[in-house]
């Protein structure tokens, strides 16, 4: 270092420590705003930036007040707080905490720190030991975070890096110390090794959390997204997405030649199930209805909710026949097995409106429009029926 240069591990610390309680403080106000699912690995990551400033703290105060808190006490905090960290990544990707493989090395820095801290004082040895517990912990945390993150979020890299950089200076000053014990005689002996565990350990958990912050951030924003396009009670799209995906759908097939089909579907007399079994029923009958419909569809064929008991499916690449098949394979299924709701076996009908995209259909509307009629034809030619619309070759597939 220039002779310039001055540099107290102490203070570095006390920055570090102040840091990570203000952003976690900034974390904690934003807690509630975050969705209901990662609300639980926000309150772990808040009680990590508050653990965590503890122990640095304690460590200031080595030389001043009793080993077991500077010690003993500020490296069970420290290594607390990582264990934190990786249980709030555990929590945000959803996996219900193991904490083993996190308690473990917890309680290696506990001992570690106790025997070479307390009991048979070696600097070196409660270092090398100590560094090593808790960059497994941190690797642990970083490991959780690449395993669930999804490969095209880029977002989650900072807070990966964090972690496996921390990890990674630990593990450093663990080999440092191994190969020459002489080159740390104190804490607060001022070589790179030192510096970098602190200073850097110190502004690590602040980058950390502003990229915990910005995936809960990314989270909410993709809920809420979401949440615009799904049927909240079925799960499948809504009216909105199915309009936005059908023109999409519509103009891909006019672009590449392709046909394109839709069915309207329409359950039988669904009041009745309201009326006789209650409304919870009713809900219960639309969901197992879209499970069923979806059994029957491919993995290209989109499936939506158009409102009450009336579901579309958008067929790419189908033409009438096929969709006609695809009709009468999900009529057939409905018609044989009844559906099951909670203890009662219900038998439900469908009535099916086929139509394919035809050279005279300017909006996507236009061809719902013809699916929704030649559905309301099947229901009034007796339901439990397929009926594909005129202008897509009339078809009736009355049993
Ligand atoms: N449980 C439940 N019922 C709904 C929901 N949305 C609409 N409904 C009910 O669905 C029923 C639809 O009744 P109708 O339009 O008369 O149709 P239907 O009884 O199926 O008769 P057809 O279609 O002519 O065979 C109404 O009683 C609505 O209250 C829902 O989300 N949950």
């Amino acid at each position: 270092m220039s002779p310039d240069w001055q540099f107290d591990i102490p203070s570095a610390l006390l920055v570090g420590a102040l840091l990570t309680l203000l952003i976690g403080l900034v974390l904690m106000a934003v807690a509630r705003s975050v969705p209901d699912a990662v609300r639980p690995a926000v309150r772990w990551w808040v009680v990590a930036t508050l653990v965590q400033p503890a122990g640095f703290v304690l460590i200031t105060l080595r030389g001043g007040a009793p080993a077991w808190a500077t010690v003993v006490l500020a490296n069970a905090l420290i290594a607390f707080a990582f264990v934190a960290y990786a249980l709030a990544l555990h929590r945000f990707f959803g996996s219900r905490a193991r904490p083993a493989p996190l308690l473990a090395p917890w309680l290696v820095v506990v001992a570690g720190s106790v025997w070479w801290g307390l009991l048979v004082p070696d600097l070196t040895a409660r270092l090398v030991v100590v560094s090593l517990a808790m960059a497994a912990i941190l690797a642990y945390g970083a490991r959780t975070l690449y395993r669930h993150a999804h490969r095209r979020d880029r977002l989650h890299h900072v807070v990966g890096l964090s972690f496996a950089a921390a990890g990674g200076i630990l593990a450093y000053r663990a080999g440092v110390l191994l190969v020459d014990p002489a080159r740390v005689t104190g804490v607060f002996t001022l070589n790179h090794v030192q510096i970098l565990t602190y200073a850097v350990g110190g502004i690590l958990p602040v980058v950390a959390t502003v990229g915990f912050l910005l995936m809960g951030n990314e989270r909410s924003a993709r809920e809420l997204e979401r949440a615009a396009r799904v049927d909240y009670l079925t799960d499948c799209y809504n009216r909105r997405a199915i309009e936005e995906l059908g023109a999409r759908m519509m103009a891909a097939a006019r672009r590449h030649g392709m046909s394109l089909a839709v069915l309207v579907i329409d359950l039988d007399h669904f009041k009745r199930i309201n009326d006789e079994l209650g409304h919870a029923a009713g809900d219960e009958a639309l969901v197992r209805s879209v499970e069923r419909i979806r059994d029957c569809l491919r993995a290209d064929d989109l499936l939506g909710r158009l409102g009450g008991e009336e579901f579309v499916v958008l067929m790419p690449n189908t033409d009438s026949a096929s969709a006609v098949a695809a009709a009468e394979r999900i009529r057939e299924n409905f018609n044989a097995l009844p559906l099951v709701l909670g203890d009662v076996l219900r038998p439900v009908t469908l009535s099916i409106g086929v139509a394919v995209l035809a050279p005279a259909d300017r909006l996507f509307s236009q061809l719902l429009q013809r699916g929704d009629r030649a559905m309301y034809a099947a229901k009034n030619a007796g339901r439990n029926l397929v009926i594909a619309d005129p202008m897509s070759g009339w078809v009736d597939t009355r049993p």
